[in-house]
């Protein structure tokens, strides 16, 4: 006899709705790796500022998500070549995420250390996710099954050249020539190692880190956690600073005591280097947010130094020396910053150059008689390394090249040119293991005041 007689209803308590189920491992990780390379590829966002976003990710999937996005951006000619072979009649218009999820799973596939049926598998669930998309659940898991299966014939059948956005190619094959093209090509496809200039005791810090001496006394390093857990850090012994980018500040050699400018200044690494040096330095940029990161990075690093939020063209004064790290394309930095090459374009060269020439006049101006400048900027264009200084030469009789020479301290020799200016190459320093060769793309000149 049932327990419940008598017509009356039986009485259920209420129940909580059910909580939707946990989205499967590793699917908030390729979310947001869509997500990042559409704020590159759709919106026209820094990497470096959409990954700064907050999300509620682990760490873990945070670090993933960050690697298939830049991985993607890196290699994404390769990767459109793969799936364009592969979707013979193309994709739909309209349905960009289609496109990015494909993007994102055929990196995972073919370039990371992930395993194809989570690559797939995620794929698939986005597109299933997706009203607009669901119809090319099929397509999907077919095309990537595909590009699993073939996979190392795929990747043999690449060439480095093809990753590279069209017109940078264009320009630098025109400037360097198509072998040195073709080998910094191959250069920027892998992420960089995490280069540190160090205070004092380079060889003693490169020992307790487990790193590795460069010629030029930066320590190199492939850390598997978070740069703040590393020691040293809180210390302030030292700070990241790519190999490169630690040549040029060291050009203007002995500044204990001088009264140097360096005029656009943040976030400090060059900073850093003229104060620890013994330079009474003031640190300008216009940029007040990228000035409070130059405030953090010296207090950390108990240095000294005059902050003014101003823009240089504006600054006044005179100085015993200068720096001038010059705003420019930043495509000399490929290897970390892969998106660049996909915000910036050759409009961007010429008026960034315009911007570094007026710079340079006002540095004119603002260096004493005798003393001596440095201008640099982080770019492979010539228009905003050689040209420059030779434009400026031209236009400017207060200014002389006071050229660089190859033993002024150990391992720029193969940096120097014919004119005395240096040039790195993100294809210099080769290397067994890719991760530990190369340097970013920098080019630097020094100037003297001779009236
Ligand atoms: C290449 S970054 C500088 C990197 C820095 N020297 C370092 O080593 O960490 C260029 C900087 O120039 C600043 N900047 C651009 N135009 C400027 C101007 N007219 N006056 C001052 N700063 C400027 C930007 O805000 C940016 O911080």
């Amino acid at each position: 006899m049932s327990k419940f007689q008598g017509g009356k209803r039986p009485f259920f308590p209420a129940r909580k709705p059910k909580a939707p189920p946990p989205p499967p491992p590793g699917l908030p990780a390729r979310r947001r790796a869509c997500d990042l390379v559409e704020a590159v590829l759709l919106r026209r966002r820094p990497l470096d500022e959409a990954l700064e976003e907050p999300t509620d990710l682990s760490p873990l999937d945070r670090a993933l998500a960050r690697k298939i996005a830049a991985t993607t951006l890196r290699r994404l000619g390769s990767i459109d070549r793969l799936l364009a072979e592969r979707l013979a009649k193309g994709l739909p218009e309209g349905l960009p995420r289609l496109e990015t999820v494909l993007r994102t799973a055929a990196c995972q596939i073919l370039f990371l250390d992930v395993p194809d049926y989570a690559a797939v598998d995620t794929a698939v669930r986005m597109v299933e996710a997706n009203k607009k998309t669901q119809g090319f659940a099929g397509l999907t898991n077919a095309v990537l099954r595909g590009l699993a299966r073939d996979r190392e014939a795929d990747l043999a059948s690449l060439d480095p050249l093809d990753d590279l956005a069209p017109w940078l190619r264009e320009r630098w094959i025109a400037a360097y020539g198509e072998a040195t093209t073709r080998a910094m090509a191959a250069a920027v496809i892998h992420e960089p190692p995490l280069d540190l200039t160090v205070k004092a005791d380079p060889a003693g810090w490169a020992q307790r880190l487990g790193g590795s001496l460069l010629p030029t006394g930066s320590v190199r390093l492939l850390p598997d956690g978070a740069v703040p857990d590393l020691g040293g850090f809180e210390d302030g012994a030292w700070w990241v600073q790519d190999a490169a980018a630690a040549l040029p500040a060291r050009l203007l050699g002995d500044v204990t005591g001088l009264a140097v400018a360096d005029l656009c200044a943040a976030p400090g690494g060059k900073t850093a280097q003229l104060a620890s040096a013994g330079a009474r330095v003031t640190a300008v940029d216009r940029n007040a947010r990228r000035l409070e990161r130059l405030a953090e990075n010296m207090a950390r690093l108990k240095l000294d130094v005059t902050i003014r939020a101003v823009d240089a063209l504006q600054l006044d004064g005179t100085y015993d020396a200068i720096l001038l790290d010059a705003p420019c394309t930043a495509t000399g930095t490929l290897r970390g910053h892969p998106d660049v090459m996909h915000l910036k374009s050759a409009a961007d060269v010429d008026g960034l150059a315009r911007l570094q020439a007026r710079l340079l006049d006002r540095l004119a101006d603002l260096l004493k008689p005798g003393g001596r400048a440095v201008y640099c900027t982080c770019s492979l264009e010539p228009d905003e390394g050689e040209a420059q200084i030779a434009a400026l030469l031209a236009r400017e009789q207060r200014l002389v090249v006071d050229p660089i020479t190859p033993d002024e301290f150990p391992g720029i020799a193969d940096f120097v040119t014919p004119a005395g200016h240096l040039r790195t190459l993100p294809s210099h320093w080769p290397h067994d293991e890719p991760r530990m060769a190369g340097l970013d793309g920098f080019f630097a000149a020094r100037l003297k005041r001779i009236a």
